[in-house]
């Protein structure tokens, strides 16, 4: 009988930590970072330099197995333990099942051998294939990727080459065994917006193509919304935010990604004289707070932030109506933090909660709020589910900063979370 279970995910990544030792020291570099990628999808894993882009992709490969290196977590792919492999396991892997291309080709491949040689050894490596098996094979792949008479191409050395074709050629050796998993580290970075643009085409259809899963490290919130399915952004070595690319730019949830996206220039209407920018500059590794990474520079710290970093939502992005007994205007801005305040739902409302027998549950919500003559946020958004049944009554306890004088204008909130309240919450 068939069953609707859905597929397990191609790459399962779970608690990952990654530190160095220098000096005696343990940097931590990457900190319980969790994230999967299914069947053909392409992740953006998108954060600011040294945030530990590179670091991640480099502990999944398996590439940076040296002393002082302490890799911890769990990453299940294709159901193998990727972080329990040995390293003759890992070279059978690296290549065949997951390969890599890098932000710099030139330094990727080797100055000395051709670029076909290369493509060649690679295919030798994990296929039994003859030298002229593999060297047909390496010239359909350049032709596939749209190298210019890849024949001839393929007989010139790395330098012969413009940064594109270089680019081309790397992703035609990293595709040569049709690996399920592509993980690209900046591939556009050093490249104008041209052949930016031709690599970004080139790596959408990768999926339809070869059926590969994608990786796309990158710092261009540009490259995330033109080419990737679902986004993680990284705040020193941390996860800020995880969700649909089209969700996440909507809807962004985390200050951090709202301060990236906030600093790009507007397509549409009038360009402002200066963007924002986000004052100051991520904490070093040794110096980074037990609580949320990005407070020091966040608009919207609070005592709760400081402790521990803030429990992660699961995006439901439901939008909410009020009840018409809900005060949604009005609500008077205080001069700081106001102490708790209690917004009372009397009647019953429209939102189904979930119900489990004889069990609690709770819903969270994210709110936006706009007040008149400056901007404020709501926080600590708790709706209290005394009765949890389906129309039972609700209240809401909130708690808000703001910018600015004035009385509130109106609050839009959105359910982002269903089950358990988190611990921090
Ligand atoms: N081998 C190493 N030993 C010690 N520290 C390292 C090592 N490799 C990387 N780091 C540190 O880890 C942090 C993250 O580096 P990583 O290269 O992953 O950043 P990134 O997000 O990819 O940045 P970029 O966009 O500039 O490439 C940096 O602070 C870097 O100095």
């Amino acid at each position: 009988m068939p069953t609707n279970t859905p597929s397990p995910p191609l790459l399962d990544v779970h608690d990952l930590c990654v530190s160095f030792t220098s000096r005696g020291q343990v940097i931590p570099i990457v900190e319980n970072l969790s994230f999967s990628i299914g069947e053909q999808e392409i992740l953006g894993l998108v954060g600011e330099s040294g945030s530990g882009k590179s670091v991640t992709a480099m502990a999944l490969m398996g590439l940076i197995d040296a002393p002082g290196v302490h890799v911890s977590g769990f990453a299940r792919f294709k159901g193998q333990d990727l972080l329990g492999l040995s390293g003759k396991q890992m070279r059978a892997l690296r290549g065949r099942e997951i390969a890599m291309i890098f932000q710099d080709p030139m330094t990727a491949f080797t100055p000395v051998y051709t670029i076909g040689w290369q493509i060649d050894e690679q295919l030798r490596a994990h296929q039994s294939l003859s030298r002229r098996q593999a060297r047909t094979r390496t010239v359909e792949l350049l032709g596939e990727m749209g190298v210019p008479d890849p024949a001839n191409t393929a007989n010139r050395y790395p330098h012969q080459l413009s940064g594109g074709l270089r680019q081309r050629a790397m992703i035609a050796m990293a595709l040569s065994c049709n690996p399920s998993l592509l993980i690209a580290d900046e591939p556009t970075t050093a490249l104008d917006v041209t052949v930016q643009a031709q690599i970004l085409d080139l790596m959408r259809r990768l999926r339809t193509t070869y059926g590969s899963s994608v990786l796309l490290i990158t710092h261009d919130m540009g490259v995330v919304a033109e080419t990737c399915d679902s986004t993680l952004v990284l705040y020193s070595g941390r996860a800020a935010e995880t969700g649909t690319t089209q969700d996440l730019f909507a809807h962004p949830q985390h200050p951090y990604t709202a301060a990236l996206l906030a600093s790009i220039p507007p397509m549409n209407g009038p360009r402002p004289t200066r963007l924002p920018a986000i004052p100051g500059a991520p904490p070093q590794p040794l110096e980074r707070p037990t609580g949320c990474a990005f407070a020091p520079r966040c608009t919207y710290t609070h005592a709760s932030c400081l402790p521990a970093p803030p429990p992660r939502f699961a995006r439901l992005a439901r939008r909410i109506r009020l009840p018409a007994c809900c005060p949604r205007k009005g609500i008077p801005s205080p001069s700081a933090f106001a102490p708790a305040q209690h917004l009372f739902c009397e009647k019953p409302h429209a939102v189904p909660f979930p119900h489990r027998a004889g069990g609690s549950s709770s819903l969270i919500f994210r709110c936006n709020a706009a007040f008149a003559g400056g901007k404020g946020c709501l926080q600590d958004l708790q709706p209290q589910t005394r009765a949890n049944t389906p129309g039972g009554r609700w209240r809401l306890l909130y708690r808000y900063a703001r910018r600015g004088a004035g009385s509130c204008r109106g609050i839009r909130l959105r359910q982002v979370h269903t089950g358990a309240l988190p611990a921090a919450a």
